[in-house]
């Protein structure tokens, strides 16, 4: 009876929310979309299952700046840098709030991305500048180098699993750095994998319409036990629950070892010592960078490889400039990044082609707002595409093709091409401020793989090459789907097992 209630509430209440919306966009004029549906509105049109590529395609109906409604929400879709820059670039100030999401609301868990724009949100933001600024990276120059050293050892040891030690690497990075944790050698530790699963968590709860629960918060009072309609509160919670374990393990880890006076330098440690935040607040911090940090810097290092594989000219060139630059007496570190130029456009080309994140998380809108004569209500979720904004034909002719060379050729404008990497992050007050963090970590594998390694695709029964897929592992999280390689270790790799080079 309850439940009947609660379904005739959300009807009436859509119900009028949607006539009041139509009458006041009658006489507002809303940025266009796509037609929509009496009482739901074409918000269920933006919910297609590759919607980078849907909205790519209706852009060039409607423009750069796309409106998607339904009786509770508003969603702006953006699709060129320069709307992206004149909203969430120029206009920050009203720009920077995160959607209030009753299922993070309900997972009962904090971390940086979700936080609204606030005080809370400004001293983590700061926190975290402090620490993993340009100036403050130096600091991990010889912990990133001595793990690509480390991962790549391990990889020629055992190629089938290069994915994994990929994987393993960038997880020991980043709880290296926060929490000086480094008790684990295998790709399969709990740690490892559940920083994937958080990351898709926070993910699917910040996506407009993915569960029903985003569109109806209301759904979220429906108790767990009530079959098939209590899925949703069911697996949220056991979403929050899953997080909040591992989060906290790691962080009560570092204040017993601070405690037993036998914590080295980390991120937390630091943290702790200058008493920064509340209890509460400095782990979900913690928990932002570990899982912020590991999955997005693997998705990035599985898509170099997947290029490499596909562009073996690519690979032979960045090669020889590492030769040509380093000689044949060391292996190239993080301080070669200014003298090696093809390799950082490879990195760029990387970020360009592969967008692993297809859209920046929401942005809400805090004021009403009008841009190009358009309206934007308060409260709306704005949504730049960067996939989109990769695949500007103009900026970068024949978008699908790898080719680094393109950020060295001047286009019909007299311009280079604009530089990814003043997208691929987001934009803004939001920016990713794990961003030099990133690049530093991926140069560092990247320079190191290259030397070391060459791959290439492997061969069937019959001795013909298999060419792997471009297709992500999953549209939500744009991973590149497992693939098999041939592993072939170079003279290089010799320095592989001198741990003590600085450089
Ligand atoms: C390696 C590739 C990475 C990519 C492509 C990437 C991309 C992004 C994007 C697109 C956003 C959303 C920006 C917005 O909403 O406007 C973001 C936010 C964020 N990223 Fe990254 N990121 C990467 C690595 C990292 C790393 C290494 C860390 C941590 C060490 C990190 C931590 C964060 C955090 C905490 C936020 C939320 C910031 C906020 O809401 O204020 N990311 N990232």
């Amino acid at each position: 009876m309850a439940l009947l209630l609660y379904g005739y509430a959300v009807l009436v209440l859509g119900a009028m929310a949607l006539i009041i919306l139509r009458s006041l966009m009658k006489t507002r004029r809303y940025p266009p979309g796509p037609p929509g549906i009496p009482v739901l509105g074409n918000l269920h049109k933006f919910n297609q299952e590759y919607r980078e590529k849907y909205i790519e395609d209706i852009s060039k109906t409607y423009g750069d700046v796309m409106f998607f409604y339904n009786p509770t929400m508003s969603v702006l879709v953006l699709s060129s840098y320069r709307a992206m820059q004149d909203l969430l670039g120029n206009r920050g100030s009203i720009y920077s709030d995160r959607p209030r999401s009753s299922i993070i609301d309900m997972m009962g868990n904090g971390n940086l991305g979700t936080e609204a724009f606030g005080p809370s949100w400004k001293l983590q933001r700061k926190l975290f500048h402090h620490h993993m600024n340009k100036g403050a990276l130096p600091q991990y120059f010889p912990i990133v180098e001595q793990e690509s050293r480390r991962c790549l050892r391990r990889l020629h040891r055992s190629p089938e699993n290069w994915m994994d030690e990929l994987r393993l690497n960038t997880v020991r990075v980043i709880l290296g750095v926060t929490y000086d944790i480094w008790d684990f050698e295998s790709p399969d530790d709990e740690r490892v994998t559940a920083a994937s699963r958080f990351i898709t968590h926070v993910t699917s709860a910040l996506t407009p319409g993915l569960l029903w629960m985003n569109i109806f918060p209301i759904l979220r009072h429906i108790p767990p036990w009530v079959p098939w309609l209590g899925n949703e509160t069911r697996l949220v919670s056991a979403w929050g629950e899953e997080d909040r374990t591992t989060m906290t393990k790691p962080f009560n880890y570092v204040k017993m070892q601070k405690n037993a006076g036998t914590a080295k330098r980390s991120f937390v440690l630091s943290l702790l010592e200058e008493d920064a935040a509340d209890e509460r607040t400095m782990t979900w911090l913690a928990a932002s960078m570990y899982g912020g940090g590991a999955e997005t810097t693997l998705g990035l290092l599985h898509a170099f490889v997947l290029a490499m594989v596909l562009h073996p000219d690519v690979q032979r060139k960045a090669q020889h400039e590492i030769e040509r630059v380093v000689g044949s007496g060391r292996l190239p570190g993080i301080q070669d990044r200014g003298s090696l130029p093809y390799v950082e456009n490879l990195i760029r080309e990387v970020i360009r082609w592969w967008s692993l994140a297809s859209f920046t998380l929401g942005h809400r809108v805090m004021e009403d707002d009008e841009y190009k004569g358009y309206f934007i209500p308060k409260e709306t979720i704005v949504l730049p595409c960067l996939w989109c904004i990769s695949r500007d034909e103009e900026m970068y002719p024949e978008p699908e093709t790898f080719r680094p060379e393109r950020f060295d050729e001047v286009g019909p404008d007299g311009q280079l091409p604009l530089d990814p990497l003043k997208f691929s992050f987001g934009m803004g007050r939001r920016i990713c401020p794990g961003q030099d963090f990133a690049e530093m970590v991926l140069f560092s594998n990247i320079a190191v793989f290259l030397a070391t390694t060459t791959v290439s695709k492997p061969l069937d029964a019959e001795g013909n090459q298999i060419t792997p897929t471009t297709v992500p592992i999953n549209p939500m999280q744009r991973n590149p789907t497992p693939f098999k390689c041939r592993v072939e270790v170079r003279p290089a790799a010799a320095f592989l097992a001198d741990d003590n080079q600085t450089k």
